[in-house]
């Protein structure tokens, strides 16, 4: 299990060895399409534990071949909501963990040009909109496509909702935690900068094109 390092209220930078050497994979450009997946689900395993503490638990009756025993059985199954493309890379690691959680896409690109959010697809499951959400997103830019997610999930009435990054800037942290301060962000590491393309660096490129091979 990953241990957790708070920066600032809102923010939580995950650390464990493995996580940092996974990452380093990640980052390297030489790593090819099929093993940055696995790298990246590895990632979202180790992220899915310290994500996944606030879980409530009811308690639950067994009988164990010796006696009847007291467990725990999850009050509300999470919601994971994988920002296409690049989020589906977290989703597998994340139901490694919690097999049972429900996953509702959502379909943002950040324009080239304006590196403004457009929304493309949406399925929101409004029978659990009370449930916890997880947004899923391993690059955390300009923060343009993480408070666009975030209006939408809110507008659709979800009130508890954790953001999980891989690679945040300092920009779009600054810019969800102005937008959505009761956000908690959960990242692997924050890096030095955007540039003026938008993208972060070091970072790892383009999170979409380095999974899926469309470089
Ligand atoms: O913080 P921002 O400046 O909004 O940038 C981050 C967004 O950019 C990437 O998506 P992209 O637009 O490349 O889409 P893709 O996953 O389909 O490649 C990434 O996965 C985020 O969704
Ligand atoms: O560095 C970046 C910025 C946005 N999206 C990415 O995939 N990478
Ligand atoms: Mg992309």
């Amino acid at each position: 299990m990953a241990g957790k390092v708070a920066l600032r209220q809102s923010m939580i930078v995950v650390d464990h060895p493995l996580l940092r050497v996974h990452l380093t994979r990640l980052r390297d450009r030489n790593t090819p399409a099929d093993q940055f997946r696995l790298h990246l689900t590895a990632i979202a395993r180790l992220m899915a534990y310290p994500v996944l503490e606030f879980l409530e638990t009811v308690p639950v009756s067994v009988v164990t071949p010796m006696a009847p025993a007291v467990g725990a059985e999850l009050a509300q199954v999470p919601i994971l909501v994988p920002v296409l493309r690049a989020g589906l890379g977290l989703v597998e690691g994340f139901r490694d963990v919690i097999p049972g959680a429900i996953v509702s896409h959502l379909g943002l690109y950040r324009d080239h040009h304006t590196l403004k959010p457009v929304r493309y697809y949406t399925n929101f499951p409004s029978a659990y909109r009370d449930h916890p959400f997880l947004l899923l997103d391993p690059m955390l830019a300009t923060g343009g496509s993480a408070v666009d997610a975030l209006d939408y999930l809110k507008d659709e009435g979800a009130r508890h909702i954790r953001l999980i990054s891989v690679i945040a800037a300092p920009e779009g942290v600054d810019r969800v935690g102005a937008s959505h301060p009761d956000v908690p962000i959960f990242t692997a590491a924050v890096d030095e900068r955007l540039n003026e393309s938008g993208y972060i660096l070091p970072g790892l490129g383009d999170a979409g094109d380095r999974q899926f091979g469309t470089l």
